[in-house]
């Protein structure tokens, strides 16, 4: 039988990586989107060569320089259209290679632009971590070198919360380790009391 897919999301701050280490905890394996996208960059990786071939100064010690495609993005209206058809099919075999590999009975898939991409069809059933505004702000800002007007760039470019929150299957909020832990258990057994009924 194949695993049930639970999609984690969240935007910015709202504790996906956090989340997704609880179920780590409880032996649920977790497939990292943005992982994916670090190997397929890093040295060797798959897209190194066809994005090379795209924008030659995003080649850099045999990797792929994220700061040079944003640049492109930047000159280029077109730029992460191009980017995207090179990268999605490679992140769609990754994951692929994962689901084939799990053996459980739940996966879950990290995927911060879950409903931004309409990825939500792929899946069994998502999971949206959220968090009040102001203390997603005080998260975001704590992290070294964030300013606010690149914190307000990046809330601007995601799918607002509330929105997400209409979408979600179930919702998970961040407020204390110890309450988020036991939410992901509940969630854990009610998926798997749901799979036996
Ligand atoms: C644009 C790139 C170089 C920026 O890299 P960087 O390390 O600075 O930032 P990071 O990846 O964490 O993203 C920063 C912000 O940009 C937004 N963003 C990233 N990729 C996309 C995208 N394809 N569409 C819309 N927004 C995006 C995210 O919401 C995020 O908040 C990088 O995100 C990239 O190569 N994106 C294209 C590949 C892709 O589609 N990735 C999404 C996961 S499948
Ligand atoms: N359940 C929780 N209780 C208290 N703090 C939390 C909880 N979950 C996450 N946090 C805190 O919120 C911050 C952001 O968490 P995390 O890095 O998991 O978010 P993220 O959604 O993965 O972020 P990004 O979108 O930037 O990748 C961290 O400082 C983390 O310690």
């Amino acid at each position: 039988m194949s695993a049930f897919r639970l999609g984690l999301t969240g935007s910015i701050g709202m504790g996906k990586s956090t989340t997704a280490a609880l179920f780590r905890d409880e032996g649920i394996p977790v497939w990292d989107a943005d992982a994916a996208v670090h190997r397929l960059y890093a040295p060797g990786g798959a897209a190194v060569a066809p994005l090379a071939a795209l924008c030659p100064a995003a080649l850099r010690d045999g990797g792929i320089d994220r700061a040079a495609l944003k640049d492109w993005i930047a000159a280029d209206p077109g730029a992460l259209a191009r980017i995207e058809a090179v990268v999605h099919p490679l992140v769609a075999a990754d994951r692929a290679a994962f689901l084939q590999a799990a053996r459980a009975d739940i996966v879950v898939l990290d995927i911060p632009l879950l409903f931004e991409k309409g990825s939500e069809s792929e899946m069994d059933a998502t999971l949206l971590v959220t968090a009040p505004p102001e203390v997603q702000r005080a998260r975001v800002m704590a992290r070294p070198g964030m300013t606010e007007a690149q914190f307000n760039a990046i809330l601007a470019r995601q799918m607002p919360d509330a929105e997400k929150r209409a979408r979600a299957t179930h919702i998970i909020e961040t407020l204390d380790p110890e309450s988020a832990r036991a939410a992901v258990r509940a969630l854990i057994a009610h998926i798997r009391k749901a799979a036996h009924a």
